[in-house]
């Protein structure tokens, strides 16, 4: 490896499974260290903000000595969780992520109260699903109130870590679009909304703006990273890895990791009212419309495991369908569907159901694409490919069969990592990140052509959603 030529950086990733952590040249873009720790998360999808911490420093210490020269630092991190902190800064209980759908009756007595879908899109840029944070701190309220009574702060998962680095409470704009109370048509804290679910914005963070600095990293007994080095403001995981790779609009990508999401960047403020686009601001200034499914690489993975097999070990065919709604789903909306598996013969084999769970995954994200881009873009621009299941050959196959179109597989893995390094660089040097991820050619990879579309997997699936509505909104 060639020694490093400018100043290093830190990016981290904290997403739902792991903190992962890179340190990497800004002149180039090279990789210089990485680290990666695990995290746990409960049954019900809560996870400890102390343990992203610890996470993030044994990340930081898997880097090296290499870790104690940065310069700037930023941290990535999966969106709309709820923390609640006390007076001293401590979570009150564990963090209810993205994926935890018991805030249904909230989130839909939110939608009511509030004038109805074509209300909020218009006012928050999406209908809320039950991810948004509005929507949990709503639940935690009702069925935990000693809880909300205690709390002092409410973050989310990387204003927490962010706050930890720098002692101050800060968040930015893309971040904050997935909460429920920031308004994307006034770029502030909504206080009507805040009203109605008993939140004082006293104790959220500020909003800092695109290029502001968080502050610095102040000594922190145990914290891997240079006392003074700058701190970047952060974001949302989808909104770093859109700065990561640099993306212009007219550019879909698709990002298969515990959430499945499909994005684009657009100079236009969405407001859908059917809820199946989130119209976040993104981590500049412009907007991110993004799609988002619960159940993607878990899921997979779980039918996998459930036959013993290889997550590769797909068999075409079959007329079998799978619906794997394991964690219930938000696209489309069917908070307490499960899982259905139908179409199932004599000669299915458990390679066939395996493939039908790929495409069930991904059929939800392709049918959003149309959506998230403007309606100018063109529909031959390739997709580009991202999350950990990027890397496997069933994903990448699945997605260029039923989308019919062609695929680019960046050759950089952890975009949302190094989004937030080039968050990092760009405070450091006074540019633009996303100019900073394109100089370091991010978005470059091996590109797949390509095959035509199979249209009759696609109409089974919609049958099979259509035929199966009353089943998968059972309570
Ligand atoms: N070689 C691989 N092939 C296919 N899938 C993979 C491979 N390596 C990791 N994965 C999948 O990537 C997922 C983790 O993706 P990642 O984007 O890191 O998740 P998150 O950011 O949500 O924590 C795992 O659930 C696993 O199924
Ligand atoms: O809820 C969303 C987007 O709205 C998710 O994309 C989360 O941001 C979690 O991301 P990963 O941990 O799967 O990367």
């Amino acid at each position: 490896m060639a020694a490093p030529e400018g100043p290093l950086v830190v990016g981290v990733d904290s997403s739902t499974q792991s903190t992962k952590a890179l340190v990497v040249d800004a002149a180039t873009g090279q990789v210089v260290a990485r680290g990666q720790a695990p995290h746990t998360v409960s049954a019900d999808h809560e996870s400890d903000p102390e343990q992203w911490w610890r996470a993030l420093c044994a990340a930081l210490e898997q880097c090296g000595p290499v870790v104690h020269q940065a310069a700037a630092v930023s941290v990535g991190g999966q969106q709309h969780g709820l923390v609640t902190l006390d007076a001293e800064g401590r979570p009150v209980r564990p963090a209810l992520l993205w994926n935890d759908v018991r805030s249904a009756p909230q989130r839909d007595r939110l939608v009511e109260e509030l004038g109805g879908p074509e209300v909020w899109a218009e006012r928050f840029g999406s209908v809320p699903a039950t991810s948004f944070t509005v929507t949990k701190w709503a639940w935690l309220r009702e069925v935990e109130p000693e809880a909300a009574a205690a709390t002092r702060a409410v973050r989310l998962p990387h204003d927490y870590l962010t706050e930890r680095l720098t002692g101050r409470g800060t968040t930015d704009r893309g971040d904050a679009s997935g909460t429920g109370w920031w308004s994307t048509a006034t770029q502030e804290y909504d206080e009507e909304i805040l009203e109605k679910v008993g939140l004082s914005p006293d104790l959220l963070p500020r909003v800092l703006g695109h290029g502001e600095a968080a502050g610095t990293v102040r000594p922190v007994e145990g914290l891997p990273l240079p006392q003074g080095a700058l701190v970047a403001t952060g974001t949302g995981d989808n909104m770093a890895a859109a700065l990561g790779l640099g993306l212009r609009p007219g550019r879909p990508v698709l990002s298969l990791g515990t959430s499945g999401t499909v994005y684009a960047v657009s100079t236009h403020r969405p407001a859908d009212p059917t809820g199946t686009v989130a119209g976040f601001a993104d981590a500049r200034t412009d907007w991110l419309p993004l799609a988002c499914t619960l159940n993607c690489t878990l899921a997979v993975d779980r039918v996998a495991a459930l036959f013993g097999l290889d997550r590769e070990a797909v068999e075409a065919g079959g007329g079998v369908t799978v619906l794997p709604f394991l964690d219930g789903e938000r696209t489309p909306h069917l908070p307490y569907a499960s899982g259905l598996l139908t179409g199932l013969r004599h000669d299915t084999t458990p390679g066939h159901i395996l493939q039908a769970t790929y495409d069930g995954a991904v059929y939800a994200l392709l049918e959003a694409l149309e959506r998230v881009l403007d309606a100018d873009a063109d529909a031959d621009t390739p997709i580009l490919l991202i999350g950990g299941g990027a890397k496997g050959t069933a994903w990448r196959e699945t997605v260029r069969r039923l989308s019919g179109r062609p695929v680019v597989v960046p050759r950089a893995q952890e975009l949302v990592a190094l989004g937030a390094a080039a968050q990092a660089a760009g405070l450091l040097l006074g540019e633009d990140a996303a100019a900073v991820a394109r100089r370091w050619s991010t978005a470059e990879g091996p590109s797949y052509e390509a095959v035509e579309r199979d249209e009759e997997t696609l109409a089974r699936l919609s049958a099979t959603l259509t035929g199966a509505d009353t089943l998968l909104r059972q309570r």
